[in-house]
């Protein structure tokens, strides 16, 4: 279960001070499919990056599963974050001289994972996301909604519980979204992998067993 108490963060405290989060609480237990709404400047990214150890708060707590996500040094958070979150951004931020079962298995090979168990992993997860055909091409030979679907088999690459995704459907059309989002609430319910989205998009909306409204840094509502 994640806790976060009294999320505070910040921007420009010696300048212009902006308060992108202004006292934030909430619970997130394990196995929701969470979707982070509202409007542009309202603190969804800044929240999620928070939220998935990128970034630190100005005040406030994160505790998963009884721990402080952010006490700890920032060798030890690469490390945890590498091994427990995985992130899935609007510009699917895949490596472009890597091909999608290699961009799969980086991740792996950071963890010094072998060989055989690394391509094996990225083949399973390419083939769980629809596209086990297409593990020897290069990003730039696939679809937005390909290379979306491989940047989520990178996320699951490390077997994280939770999944944090920053407007991932922005660039797709709506098939694409749908398909997504068909796999994202698959792993979700088979997996128990916690999702946590922030999204413009109604169709996500419609998708989340919960959906929560940030304006101006505060949430204003939880359905
Ligand atoms: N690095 C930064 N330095 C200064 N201000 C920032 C920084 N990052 C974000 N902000 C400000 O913090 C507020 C929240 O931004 P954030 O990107 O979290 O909003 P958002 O809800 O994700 O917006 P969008 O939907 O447009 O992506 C905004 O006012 C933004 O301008």
């Amino acid at each position: 279960m994640i806790e976060i108490k009294n999320l505070v963060k910040t921007y420009n405290a010696d300048t212009i001070p902006v308060q992108a989060l202004d006292h934030v609480d909430l619970k997130i237990e394990e196995g929701e499919f969470t979707a982070v709404v509202g409007p542009s400047g309202c603190g969804k990214t800044t929240f999620l990056n928070i939220l998935g150890g990128l970034d630190t708060p100005t005040d406030g707590t994160i505790l998963i599963d009884g721990t402080d996500l952010h006490n700890r040094s920032s060798a030890d958070m690469i490390t945890y974050r590498r091994d427990n979150i995985g992130f899935v951004f609007q510009d699917y931020s895949l490596m472009p001289v890597l091909t999608a079962e290699e961009n799969v298995e980086f991740i792996m090979e950071l963890q010094g994972r072998p060989k055989a168990e690394r391509a094996a992993r990225s083949k399973e997860l390419l083939n769980a996301v629809g596209i086990g055909d297409k593990g020897k091409q290069f990003p730039t030979k696939l679809s937005g909604g390909q290379q979306q679907r491989v940047a989520v088999a990178r996320a699951l690459a490390s077997k994280p519980k939770l999944i944090l995704a920053d407007e991932p459907t922005a660039n797709l059309d709506s098939k694409s979204t749908s398909d997504l989002l068909d796999i994202m609430r698959q792993l979700n319910e088979k997996e128990n992998i916690t999702f946590v989205i922030a999204t413009h998009d109604q169709r996500v909306m419609d998708r989340a067993k919960r959906v929560i409204q940030f304006d101006d840094g505060k949430i204003i509502d939880v359905k």
